[in-house]
Formats: C-alpha cells, sequence, structure tokens
C-alpha cells in the first residue's frame, strides 16, 4: 500500500534518437554560414547588374538563417507525458477537486446553438462525480435562442448523462456519438435517446431559422424575461441564469442522481465600454462562477470543441495532484484536434507538426503555451498568483469551498450578475495581472506567457484517444483570417511590454524565450519571404542570374540545404501522421499565409498603433454551405469572394507563371545560349518553377473552374494587370 502511495500520477518520457537530429542540424547550419559567406564575397561591383537584387537576397537569406536558428532549441528534447488515473482515484477519489468549465460562444450564426449544446452535453457527461461539475456557457452574442438550446440540453441531459454513464458512451456528444456508433448492443435505448436528440435538435433548428423561440415555451421559463431590456448585442443588461443546481430539486437525472450544475451567462455590454472579446468573455466568467461554484480547477474550451475522451479531466487531475510536481504546474495544454480534417488537409489546419513535435519540445522547456482551447488551469494562479516554494499543497486538507450555502439560487443570480456587469473591472487589475490579458488578439498566449514569467510551469498532455475535436477551416479566406489574427497577436506581444524578447528574460529559460520568439516573428518573415517569391523571378524573366551556377562549388551548400531541410521537413511531417500530398498543402498554405495573412497583419497593426483601425475579433464559421462543404470533402480550393489577400496571392502567382514562361520563350525564340540557361540559373528556375507548381490551384481557380468556390473575375482582372505591368516595369528599368 504505502508503495502505492509514493509512486507519481504521472510519468514523463523522452523522446530517443535526438542526438542525430542535433548532429544534422549542425550540418545543415554549416550549409547556411557557406550560403551566407557566398553572398558576402560575391556582391556584384557597382557596374554590375544585379547588385541590388542580390544585396536583398542576401538579407532574406540572412533572416531566414537566423529564424532557422530560432526553431531549434524545442525540437532537441521531447517529453511524453503519461498520466495514471487509477492511482489517482485509489488516493483521492473522495476528495477530487471542483471543477468549472468555460464554453464560450458569440454568434449564433456562424456557431449554430444545435453544435454549442453538443459541446455542453459533451463536458457536462464527463466521467466525474456531477456534484462537483459546473459547466457555464458565455454567449457574447447574448442570443435568447442559444439560452433556448441551452434550456432544452438541460432537460435532455437527464436522459442523456444516465444514457452515456449506463452504456459508457464515448464521445459524449450525442451529434458525434450518433455519427460513430453503427451497430449496438442496446439497439432499444439507441434509438429511443436518438429520437430524443433529434426531436429537440429540430426544435432548436426551427428556432433558428424563424429567429425566435416558440411562444409556449418563452412564457412558461422565467429566464426568458431577462431579454425584455435587451436592445442589441452589443447593448443590454447582464442575462444570467442558473439552469441547473443542487439546490433545486428538479435538477436530477432520470435515475435520481444530482446533475452537473448548469449556468447560461451574456455579460453585460454597452456600446461605449470595450468588451474585449474573449477575455472579457472569460474574466466575467472567472468572477461569477468564483461565486455559484468556484472550482478549483478551471477548463476552458470554445463552442466547437466538444469532448471525444470521457476520462481528459482526471488525467489532467494527475498533472495537478501529483505530490512530488503537481505544485509547480499552472496550466495543462492539450492538443486542438479537429474532426473535419481532410485526408490531405488542404489548408494545414491539423497543425500536425506543430502538436506532434514542437508542443512536446516546449514541454522540456518549462511548457507550452496557453492556446486557448482545451486547456486546463487552476483557478488561482489564473487569478495572478506568483509562484514560491510554499505553494506545495496537500490535497488531503484540500476541502472544497466556497458555497454561498445559505442563499437562494435567486439571490445568488443577482449577486452573481453584479460581477458580470461592464463597470465592475473599472480600476481593478482584471485584464492586466488578473485573469486573461486584454488588448492582444491572442489573450490566451499572452496569458500563458505572462503565467511562466511568474514562474510556474505547464504541461502538454496529447493522449492517444484526443480529449477534444473542433472544427478547422474549410475554406482558404477563413483560414487566411485566423492565421491573420494569430500573427497580428503574436506582432502585439512581442512588441509589447511583456515582450518574450526582453522582458521574459531570466523569467523563463531561453529555449522558451527563443520559441516565443520563433512564433511570434511570423509577421516579419512574410518579408524576406515576399521578396524570395518575386525578385528572383523577374531576374530571371531578364536573364540575370542571382545564384551560383550549377557547376560552381558555391552550389553544393544551397543544394545541401534546400534538400536537407525539405526532407527533414518531409520526414517529420509524415511522422506526424500527413500524407506527401498533405505536406504539399502544407507548404502551400505555408507560403499563402507568409504572403498575405502575416502581411496583412503586418500593415494592420500598424495602423492600429497610429489609431486609423480598431481591434477586432473575426469569429471563425463553423458551418458552411453544402456545396462549399462538398468541395472541400473533395479538397478543391475554396475562394470565394474577392479579397485583397486574394489578388495579392494571384498576384504573386502569375507573376510567377509569366516570368516563367518569359524566360522560356525568350530561350527558345531569340536567345542564342540555348538550354545553357539552365546551368546559369538552375536555382532561379527552380524557385519560380516549384512556385508556379504550388500555385496550380490558382490558376485552376482563375481561369478554368466555373463553379462558386473559384476566384472571382474582378481578381483575375487585377491581378493579371498587376503582374503583368511589375514583369514590364522590371524589363524596361536598364
Ligand atoms: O468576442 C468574442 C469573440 C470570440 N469568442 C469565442 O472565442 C472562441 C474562439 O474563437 P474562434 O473564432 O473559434 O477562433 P479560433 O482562431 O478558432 O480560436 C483560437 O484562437 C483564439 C485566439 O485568437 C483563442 O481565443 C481560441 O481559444 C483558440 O481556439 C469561440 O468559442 C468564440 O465564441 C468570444 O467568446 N467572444
Ligand atoms: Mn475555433
Amino acid at each position: 500500500m504505502a508503495a502505492v502511495e509514493h509512486s507519481p500520477l504521472f510519468e514523463t518520457k523522452r523522446a530517443k534518437g535526438r542526438v542525430f537530429y542535433k548532429i544534422f542540424s549542425l550540418t545543415l547550419f554549416v550549409g547556411i554560414c557557406f550560403i551566407w559567406v557566398f553572398r558576402v564575397s560575391h556582391i556584384p561591383r557597382e557596374s554590375e547588374v544585379g547588385k541590388w537584387g542580390w544585396i536583398g537576397l542576401s538579407f532574406a537569406e540572412l533572416c531566414f538563417g537566423l529564424y532557422w536558428l530560432l526553431r531549434h532549441p524545442f525540437r532537441w528534447n521531447l517529453l511524453f507525458r503519461e498520466p495514471f488515473r487509477q492511482r489517482l482515484s485509489q488516493r483521492y477519489e473522495k476528495i477530487l477537486p471542483k471543477v468549472d468549465i468555460f464554453v464560450c460562444t458569440a454568434d449564433p450564426g456562424i456557431e449554430p446553438p444545435v453544435m454549442v449544446i453538443n459541446t455542453v452535453l459533451s463536458l457536462m457527461a464527463y466521467e466525474y462525480p456531477p456534484d462537483k461539475l459546473s459547466v457555464y456557457l458565455s454567449d457574447d452574442a447574448g442570443s435568447d435562442i442559444t439560452f433556448y438550446a441551452l434550456l432544452e440540453a438541460s432537460i435532455f441531459a437527464k436522459q442523456w448523462l444516465p444514457f452515456c454513464r449506463k452504456f459508457k458512451v464515448d464521445p459524449t456528444s450525442p451529434a458525434a456519438y450518433f455519427k460513430t456508433i453503427h451497430s449496438s448492443t442496446h439497439a432499444k435505448e439507441l434509438v429511443t435517446i436518438k429520437k430524443l436528440y433529434q426531436d429537440m435538435e429540430s426544435r432548436i433548428e426551427n428556432a433558428a431559422k424563424m429567429g425566435r423561440v416558440p411562444e409556449e415555451v418563452h412564457s412558461k421559463h422565467k429566464g426568458f424575461s431577462q431579454w425584455d431590456s435587451y436592445s442589441s448585442r452589443r447593448d443590454h443588461d447582464t442575462i444570467l441564469q442558473i439552469l441547473l443546481h443542487e439546490k433545486d430539486s428538479s435538477a436530477k437525472d432520470v435515475d435520481g442522481n444530482v446533475m452537473p450544475l448548469l449556468v447560461y451567462l451574456a455579460r453585460e455590454k454597452r456600446p461605449q465600454v470595450a468588451h474585449n472579446f474573449k477575455a472579457g468573455a472569460m474574466n466575467s466568467l472567472i468572477r461569477v462562477s468564483s461565486l455559484i461554484s468556484n472550482g478549483e480547477i478551471i477548463l476552458n474550451v470554445d463552442c466547437d470543441m466538444y469532448s471525444n475522451n470521457s476520462q481528459s479531466l482526471r488525467d489532467a487531475l494527475c498533472f495537478f495532484m501529483d505530490e512530488d510536481k503537481g505544485h509547480e504546474i499552472a496550466y495543462v495544454q492539450t492538443p486542438q484536434c479537429f474532426e473535419n480534417i481532410t485526408k490531405n488537409d488542404l489548408y494545414g489546419g491539423a497543425l500536425r507538426v506543430s502538436y506532434e513535435v514542437e508542443f512536446h519540445g516546449l514541454d522540456s522547456l518549462g511548457g507550452p503555451m496557453y492556446i486557448g482551447t482545451g486547456c486546463f488551469h487552476r483557478r488561482e494562479i489564473l487569478c495572478g498568483r506568483k509562484f514560491s516554494d510554499q505553494c506545495k499543497k496537500d490535497w488531503n486538507e484540500y476541502k472544497n469551498i466556497g458555497d454561498m450555502k445559505e442563499v437562494s439560487l435567486h439571490e445568488l443570480e443577482e449577486q452573481s450578475k453584479a460581477l458580470a456587469s461592464c463597470t465592475f473591472e473599472k480600476n481593478t487589475l482584471w485584464g492586466k495581472e488578473m485573469g486573461l490579458q486584454y488588448g492582444c488578439s491572442v489573450e490566451d498566449v499572452v496569458t500563458g506567457l505572462s503565467i511562466q514569467c511568474r514562474g510556474w510551469k505547464s504541461v502538454f498532455y496529447n493522449p492517444q484517444r484526443k480529449a477534444f475535436l473542433g472544427v478547422a477551416p474549410t475554406t482558404l479566406p477563413q483560414a487566411l483570417i485566423q492565421h491573420k489574427r494569430w500573427s497580428e497577436g503574436g506582432f502585439q506581444i512581442l512588441l509589447s511590454k511583456h515582450s518574450p524578447a526582453w522582458y521574459a528574460y531570466g523569467l523563463i529559460s531561453p529555449g522558451l524565450q527563443m520559441a516565443y520568439c520563433y512564433y511570434h516573428l511570423w509577421v516579419f518573415i512574410c518579408w524576406p519571404t515576399v521578396y524570395y517569391c518575386i525578385i528572383p523571378s523577374l531576374y530571371l524573366l531578364k536573364g540575370i542570374p542571382l545564384f551560383p551556377q550549377m557547376s560552381s562549388p558555391w552550389f553544393i551548400p544551397f543544394a545541401y540545404v534546400i534538400l536537407g531541410d525539405c526532407s527533414y521537413c518531409l520526414m517529420e511531417f509524415l511522422l506526424s501522421g500527413g500524407t506527401i500530398k498533405g505536406w504539399w498543402n502544407e507548404l502551400r498554405i505555408w507560403l499563402y499565409k507568409r504572403t498575405s495573412s502575416y502581411l496583412f497583419a503586418f500593415v494592420d497593426t500598424i495602423l492600429k498603433s497610429f489609431g486609423f483601425s480598431e481591434s477586432t475579433f473575426v469569429v471563425s464559421a463553423k458551418v458552411a454551405e453544402e456545396e462549399v462543404s462538398q468541395r472541400y470533402e473533395k479538397e478543391i480550393m475554396e475562394f470565394g469572394n474577392s479579397s485583397p489577400m486574394l489578388t495579392v496571392l494571384a498576384t504573386v502567382a502569375l507573376l510567377n507563371l509569366f516570368c516563367l514562361l518569359g524566360m522560356f520563350l525568350k530561350q527558345v525564340f531569340i536567345s542564342e545560349g540555348g538550354l545553357r540557361i539552365f546551368d546559369a540559373m538552375a536555382l532561379q528556375v527552380l524557385l519560380s518553377g516549384v512556385l508556379v507548381l504550388i500555385n496550380v490551384p490558382v490558376y485552376q481557380g482563375l481561369f478554368l473552374r466555373k463553379d462558386e468556390g473559384r476566384l472571382p473575375m474582378s481578381v483575375a482582372a487585377k491581378s493579371t494587370a498587376l503582374a503583368l505591368s511589375a514583369c514590364a516595369l522590371f524589363i524596361s528599368l536598364s
């Protein structure tokens, strides 16, 4: 028995074979140094052509090389964690802590209420004592339809939770479960519950279609009266309703068991007061929940991220409650995984390498970033506590405290409402040192960084059976806009006073500092990339070489670095579960992010800092029209409406096509040299050639496709004109 008591609640394993990686990287680095030396030692003289092109290219290669260096520390040691939930249960089953789960939604149009309640139901069904579980839904749209959906869910849950318990259902999201289950030993019960679910679903969908809640429901539940004073989603009082609470005798499931606590919250909003998007919603939730349930552990998920593993909560607790190391851990982050990724992942939404490699590497340097969803926090740390050696906690002495035992439910609701008012935070530390931080479009990452700077560690937990599954963007513009928001946030953090580049010095490990910089320099790396995609091709058209010719010994380092790095990245991608075609798609999206999302993020951040533009949060769409979904399933690129981002992408694609074609025609018809150019300018031809190949979907979208998802005519016209003029202008320059 004693042996069991002292065995840890989780174990940590290191990846093997990283020595080879280190040696290989060193050889690549030598190659990169040779490239730098070549650039410096071969600058064209004043009289020669291509001097400025050359200097620009040298600068771009310097940036790429330095940026490449940043990516190494978090690949050196990879850690893998394994929790032991049996031991947790043996030691702590009776005194498991209370857990508060926050689900955020912001728009019933693009985040359908049916999806939201599936997420809520999946979390309520965690394999965990229900009296210690509370689920809060924050609705930033303040939509009565979403409230209605949650009300329906609270009733359906009375059947669903016992069903899940009885048949050990997983995933516990009804929609996902019904999709996965084909045959079953409990067919009769399944049919009944499925029918109940479908009826509920159609009632909610009808209400959503009509834009209002059915009259008979409206009059029956007092909660709806809170919408009487509602004028718009940006202007309303706090709406708060405790839908299930153990004090309420009707809050029992059909088996007579207590149900998890369930709360709907739409915090107060006023047009003249900044609401700080998801960070503001989270902070209201933290305060409101502190009064109602005050769980020691907080789990936050986005409204599309349903629980796919009913044990993951217990797994996360193994990290926090480990007697030896648990007290240092502030949060446990799981990867963001998606249920709608297609085989070759056209938009690179799975972020495979990040989660299968990089985040395991971050774990060895002090812990992963907080990435918003699927993250378990300790409440006191999220509220600003600093790490010290006294933080060691004896969970045996821990009591679930904080209940408002005496007050009635109505009083509890009224008192909680005050905590979600929009003036509550005025002159407080909320949004600065308490809760999630404001003023950054990646509130999660900046908050995680500040927690790590206060001395805490975090843990990356990537179980075989994914903890949560959500929805990844299904069109190119959506993917690009999401990356714009992320890269903009990174840029803001880098420039902020809590920058990982200087503020974090001495507070977190240097490797982690480098990793944060690697992610936050996205916006800067767009410039050398844009340069590399345009200038060498224009010089190719003109016949001016910018790279060593094939017969020169300087060709070797270029070839080695290109081949070496590409094969390494391909291998990493394949080992992370991707396909070859998927890697090619990833390469394309990598290019598109750098030449559009990051570029526009840069411009926008600058505009914002001069007050020309306002902070926004473009919520990612989580549903698509039928036709769009079909194209997505077939992995046909969806461009949709015209936008400046698409014009830039199309222009770069066409420019490369024109340069390559122009060069060919010149060689065949005009130049005497024949195909000798391929020796002299092999790398430039290769670069343009790859850019043309990777852009095939763009050419198809511009000129060949007829469906709605193609690139609009206006983009075709603008980009052709722009690319042609750039070529003409460059040729005419002497
Ligand atoms: O004013 C707002 C805007 C958004 N949200 C919610 O925030 C979540 C994330 O929004 P989404 O559009 O899905 O953005 P993603 O890019 O998919 O989200 C990732 O990146 C965000 C930061 O950019 C983090 O907030 C998220 O947790 C993280 O999953 C959703 O549940 C929204 O309902 C709000 O609650 N209020
Ligand atoms: Mn999302």
